[in-house]
């Protein structure tokens, strides 16, 4: 069974899909962070953001293994890890680049659907494209302001340098961010962060929870 928790930039989805994740007993699969992960081998690599064929032959002799564990996702290229480089601002601002590509995130996708089920998938097309047939979906949003604000906890930038990123990201990522018509969308602005995981684990089939 997978459960997919879709949503904006820094709405919660991955600190959301790891307390459903180890509520459940399950993996949870942070798709973003294999885009990051593309994203940093590029920049490292000098290669044109812009140039699919180029990235992908990058990635194909540089391959990438994600780790889906409950307590956090991982990211390796051969024995090298590259999950701590992977949320920084310099790869932020390419990320969306590398994601429009439609190569790359084939190359994403069919990465995603090799993994064995059950886990709880996030990011932002994980409802509507790479698991249409999931057994739950929700879709996570806030304001950009409480975004930013959250995430400033985590970053030496300044609120409003946070937020304008955040509305940036949020439209260069617009085409792939639609929620599936069948997602329950969740507000998080009012919730805390184990409101936002209860809300998920009280609406998820009964099936699940008792697994
Ligand atoms: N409901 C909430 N209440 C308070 N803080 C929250 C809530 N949800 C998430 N946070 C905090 O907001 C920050 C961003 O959360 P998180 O990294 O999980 O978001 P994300 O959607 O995975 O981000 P990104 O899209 O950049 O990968 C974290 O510091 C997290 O602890
Ligand atoms: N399924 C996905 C997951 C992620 N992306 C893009 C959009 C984001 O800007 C970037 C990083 O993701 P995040 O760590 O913010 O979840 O990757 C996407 O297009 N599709």
């Amino acid at each position: 069974m997978i459960v997919t928790i879709d949503g904006v930039a820094a709405s919660g989805k991955s600190s959301v899909s790891g307390g459903v994740a180890r509520a459940l007993g399950v993996p949870y699969v942070s798709s973003g962070l294999l885009y990051r992960a593309a994203t940093g081998l590029g920049l490292e690599a000098a290669v044109d953001l812009h140039d699919a064929p180029a990235l992908l032959s990058h990635l194909q002799s540089h391959p990438l293994r994600l780790e889906p564990l409950a307590a956090g996702n991982r990211v390796w290229q051969g024995g090298r890890e590259l999950t701590g480089e992977l949320h920084s601002t310099r790869v932020d601002r390419g990320v969306s680049v590398v994601a429009a590509l439609p190569e790359v995130r084939a190359w994403v996708d069919a990465q995603l659907r090799a993994l064995p089920s059950p886990f709880v998938a996030e990011g932002r097309d994980m409802g509507t494209n790479v698991f249409p047939r999931a057994g739950a979906k929700f879709y996570l949003t806030a304001s950009p302001h409480i975004r930013a604000v959250r995430r400033a906890q985590e970053r030496p930038e300044d609120v409003p340098a946070i937020e304008a990123a955040l509305v940036r990201r949020d439209e260069l990522d617009r085409v792939q961010s639609a929620p599936a018509p069948d997602a329950v969308v969740i507000d998080t602005g009012p919730l805390t962060l184990d409101g936002v995981i209860q809300t998920i684990l009280a609406q998820l089939p009964a099936q699940l929870t008792s697994a």
